[in-house]
């Protein structure tokens, strides 16, 4: 699609110190690059390794990196989310905050003409008197904001958020299965009320102040799958939507973005030796880290399905490595057709590597992405606030993949994961896996269809350019 003749913006990018904000910010300054448009990148240098590769325009995109004030209680050099465990994440949101007065010399030199930001909810102070508009981009889905959509509601540490009003979503809330259930999911929201950094404010005063003052919300999502969430949020924030569409594309498939790079050869060659659509690939993100014995039912649930396997996750709590915390005898058994690793690998190119059938997921939001524009099968383990919301929007409202059980006490078990996982993958009957595979490609389809990206991606510049009327 054509764009339109006006000026080239400079946009300042001021995302949360953490893997999965800083990428799709990323992400988004490589499709406005890609039109021409300068992206002043502001980030801790210890995310450069995990960057750098991702920069598809050197020649726009420049990185400037922050120095990351020292907080009493965080481990020396810590600079974002990965440094530490998630119990330690208010500290760095405290570091965080006292880097202000550098993002504030940034934006006055650069004077950039827009600045994305998310947990800074601070950022339209110093832009509003540079003339600066101020962008509150969110990495999570519409309808785990909408969620917790009370704008006028003040939380704080002495009137926290209770468990009674979390139990129902707000007044006008557009969706009765994309919702949380039990004491379980609820609590899993509490964490709300916590401080989270400078001055003591709470996690969700942060959030609503940063959409209340900025100029616009921008989110990482479209109208096809979640309008109905963001009609909402536009109604309850008064504010103008800006919709990305999903951004993170299927390799070589959506957008005029070219494609970083190829699969690691290791992960290649050991992938290449299985039939198509067989291996199933687990990974739960940046920030997941389970219980030993909860890794272990999960390894016993996929060992059970006795199909192929790649599992790539952190160590659990309390071990060194994941290879000590595997359950006895494991690592024999499987020898032949299972690999499980404790570290990072390319899971968009696993993804769409041909052996790959089934995708047992966190349901973080940009996996969410990677595995609707992918074919394999989905299976959906989440843990976290938006991870549940973000699972009963495909498992329940797209009905593209299927939610392992847990038990009263919150856990899955070996038999769940490996009953979730075999009812996607026995496709011939005309069961759960025939329907979800169906769904799955029917939105594969629209959203990788060429110029779908372009089409958001075009629309999104344009109301940057024009819209702040
Ligand atoms: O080994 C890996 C693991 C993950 N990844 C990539 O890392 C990214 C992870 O992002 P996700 O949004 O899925 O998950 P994270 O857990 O890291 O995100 C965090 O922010 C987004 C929220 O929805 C999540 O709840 C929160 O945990 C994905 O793009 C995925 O492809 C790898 O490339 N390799």
């Amino acid at each position: 699609m054509a764009e339109t003749q006006l000026s080239k913006l400079h946009i300042a990018m001021f995302p949360w110190f953490a893997a999965g904000h800083m990428t799709p910010f990323l992400h988004i300054s490589n499709e406005l690059a890609a039109r021409g448009h300068k992206i002043t990148f502001l980030m801790p240098s210890k995310a450069l390794p995990l960057l750098q590769n991702l920069n598809l325009h050197p020649n726009l995109i420049s990185f400037h990196f922050l120095t990351v004030p020292h907080v009493s209680g965080l481990p020396p050099a810590t600079e974002t989310a990965s440094d530490i465990p998630i119990s330690l994440t208010p500290l760095l949101a405290s570091a965080f905050d006292m880097t202000r007065p550098q993002v504030a010399e940034i934006l006055c030199s650069a004077c950039p003409d827009v600045v994305f930001y998310d947990f800074a909810y601070w950022v339209p102070e110093i832009a509003a008197p540079l003339r600066i508009k101020s962008v509150s981009f969110t990495v999570v889905s519409a309808a785990s904001i909408a969620v917790i959509a009370y704008p006028g509601r003040r939380v704080t540490v002495d009137d926290p958020i209770t468990e009674e009003e979390l139990r129902k979503p707000p007044p006008g809330y557009p969706s009765s299965t994309v919702v949380l259930r039990g004491c379980r999911e609820v609590r899993s929201l509490l964490f709300l009320s916590m401080p989270f950094g400078e001055g003591g404010i709470t996690f969700h005063e942060r959030l609503m102040t940063s959409y209340r003052n900025s100029n616009a919300i921008a989110i990482r999502t479209c109208e096809e799958i979640e309008g109905n969430f963001c009609s909402y949020l536009a109604k309850q924030f008064q504010k103008k939507l800006l919709l990305t569409g999903p951004l993170m594309a299927a390799p070589n498939k959506t957008t005029t973005t070219p494609t970083t790079s190829c699969l690691d050869e290791k992960w290649e060659k050991w992938l290449d030796q299985f039939e198509p659509k067989t291996v199933i690939f687990c990974a739960f993100g940046s920030q997941l880290t389970l219980e030993k014995d909860q890794l272990q039912e999960l390894v016993l649930g996929i060992e059970q399905t006795r199909l192929p396997f790649l599992v790539a996750l952190k160590p659990p709590t309390g071990s060194n490595s994941i290879e000590e915390a595997l359950p006895e005898g494991f690592e024999e058994r499987v020898r032949e057709r299972g690999a499980v690793y404790g570290g990072w690998v390319q899971q968009p190119l696993i993804l769409n590597h041909p052996s790959v059938g089934c995708f047992v997921s966190h349901c973080g939001f940009g996996s969410m992405w990677e595995s609707l524009m992918s074919e394999p099968q989905i299976v959906l383990i989440p843990s976290l606030g938006d991870q549940i919301l973000n699972a009963r929007l495909l498992a329940q409202e797209l009905q593209v993949g299927v939610e392992v059980k847990r038990e009263e006490d919150g856990k899955f078990t070996s038999q769940s994961v490996r009953e979730a996982i075999e009812s996607v993958m026995l496709v011939e009957a005309a069961g759960v896996g025939e329907m979800v595979k169906k769904n799955h490609q029917k939105w594969n389809h629209v959203l990788t269809n060429p110029g779908f990206m372009d089409a958001y991606i075009h629309h999104f510049v344009n109301d940057l350019q024009n819209g702040w009327t």
